[in-house]
Formats: C-alpha cells, structure tokens, sequence
C-alpha cells in the first residue's frame, strides 16, 4: 500500500523548501501549485472558464494569463477568489489524481502531496497525515515580501485570504518549525522520516 501523506501551510511558510528537501531524499511530491499553472495553459478547459468570468483583461500579449493580474483581481475580493477556486479546484484534483496514479504504477512506497489549501478545502481525505509548515507571522510576513514583489498591504491580503496557519497547526499530525535556519528545519525533516519510517 502506498503511503500519503499531506504537506501544508501557510503562504511563505516553507512548504518548497521542505518539499526540495524530501525530494532529494528520492520523495515523490505532487505540487498543488504546479497543477494550477498546468491546467490554466491556453487550450485547457479553465483557461477558457477564466476568461469568461474574468474577461481578456487578464491576459498577456502572449494569450497566457496574467498571474499578477489576476492574483491582484482574487487576493482581494472574496466572491472573485471563490469563482476562480470553483474554476481551478476541480481541475487541480483531477490533475493530482492522474499523476497520484502514476506515481503508484511506478511503484512508489510514499506520495507527498504539497497542497496549500489542504485544509481550506477539505481535502484531508486525501492523505493519512499531514504535515504542517509554519513559522512566525512576523517571518512569514518578511519572507513573503523578500519573495515576492508585492506591497505590505498585498501581502497582508494573501495571508489573510488562507485559515490562519496558528489552525492549522494545532489539525496537524506534525508541525514543522520553519522560523529557523534550513538545517534546523532539515533535522525535523530527518526525524520525521524516521519515526514515520517513511520510504520512497
Ligand atoms: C491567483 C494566482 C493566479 C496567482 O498566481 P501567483 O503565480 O502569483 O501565485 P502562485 O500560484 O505561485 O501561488 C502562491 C501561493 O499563493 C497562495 N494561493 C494561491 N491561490 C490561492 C487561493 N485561491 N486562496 C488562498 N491562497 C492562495 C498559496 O499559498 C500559493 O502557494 C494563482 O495563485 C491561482 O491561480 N490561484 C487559484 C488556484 C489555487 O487555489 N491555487 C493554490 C493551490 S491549488
Ligand atoms: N528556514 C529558512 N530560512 C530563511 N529563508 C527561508 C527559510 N525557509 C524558506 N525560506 C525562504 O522563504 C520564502 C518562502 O519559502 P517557500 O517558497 O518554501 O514557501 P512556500 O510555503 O512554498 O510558499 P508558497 O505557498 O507561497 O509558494 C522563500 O524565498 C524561501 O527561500
């Protein structure tokens, strides 16, 4: 039977970083915010549904969306971020199945799935445990601004748009602290493969 296990946070909070470091331990990861990019590509069926909600405005020159557009349009208006979920969700879980599905073909004894929204969405069927990633607000709120170029109150509006990661925390079967450096954030990693006897 193949092992899965959820990996979440908050936005910021590290879930890449960790899921680099699971990958290099020969981990498979399914990355819910790689599935949103693949199945939004011109051509796809939500692409089509994104432009009928949203309008041409949103796109580039090239036909592709514009993120940043419409990141600025959903991160701040509640009733817009629900239209492209509804959009998007559906088309993200058929994604992971598929490859969910490859992965077990191939014979692989654990499936991480890096979901962001995994509790905002109810996905906890999904998986046996979860992990969770967090850190401080104050470092999630730096970190997300080193990251990404985006104004405070942008910022601010994207954390606020997911269940305050303190939540999700205390739903968590582990919590990984990410306030740290990466070797300490490394170790939880290593001690975690260990006491779940985890394999690839
Ligand atoms: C709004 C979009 C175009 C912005 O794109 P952008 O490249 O700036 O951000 P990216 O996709 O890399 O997401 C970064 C992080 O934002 C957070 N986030 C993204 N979408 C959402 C959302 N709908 N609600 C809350 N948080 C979100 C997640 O923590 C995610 O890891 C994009 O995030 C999107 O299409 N979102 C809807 C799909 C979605 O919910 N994706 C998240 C997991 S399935
Ligand atoms: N322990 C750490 N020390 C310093 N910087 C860190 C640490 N962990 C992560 N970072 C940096 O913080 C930023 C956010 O981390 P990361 O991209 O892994 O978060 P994430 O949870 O995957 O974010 P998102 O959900 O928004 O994609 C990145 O720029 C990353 O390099």
């Amino acid at each position: 039977m193949t092992k899965m296990i959820g990996l979440t946070g908050g936005i910021a909070s590290g879930k890449s970083t960790v899921s680099k470091m699971l990958k290099e331990r020969g981990f498979t990861i399914l990355d819910a915010d790689i599935a949103a990019r693949v199945v939004v590509e011109p051509g796809q069926k939500a692409y089509k549904q994104i432009i009928e909600s949203f309008g041409r405005d949103i796109l580039n020159k090239d036909k592709s969306i514009n993120r940043s557009k419409l990141g600025s349009i959903i991160f701040n208006d509640v009733e817009k971020r629900k239209t492209l979920n509804s959009i998007v969700h559906p088309a993200v879980r058929e994604c992971l199945n598929l490859w969910k599905n490859e992965a077990i073909e191939k014979g692989k004894k654990t499936i991480i799935y890096d979901i962001p929204l995994l509790y905002e969405s109810n996905l906890t069927y999904l998986v046996e445990k979860v992990i969770v990633v967090f850190v401080d607000p104050d470092i999630q709120l730096k970190r997300l601004l080193n990251r990404n170029n985006l104004s405070k109150e942008e910022a601010l509006a994207r954390i606020s748009s997911q269940l305050p990661l303190k939540e999700k925390v205390e739903r968590a079967d582990v919590a990984v602290d990410n306030n740290g450096t990466m070797d300490e954030t490394e170790r939880q990693i290593n001690e975690l493969i260990n006491n779940w006897n985890l394999e690839p």
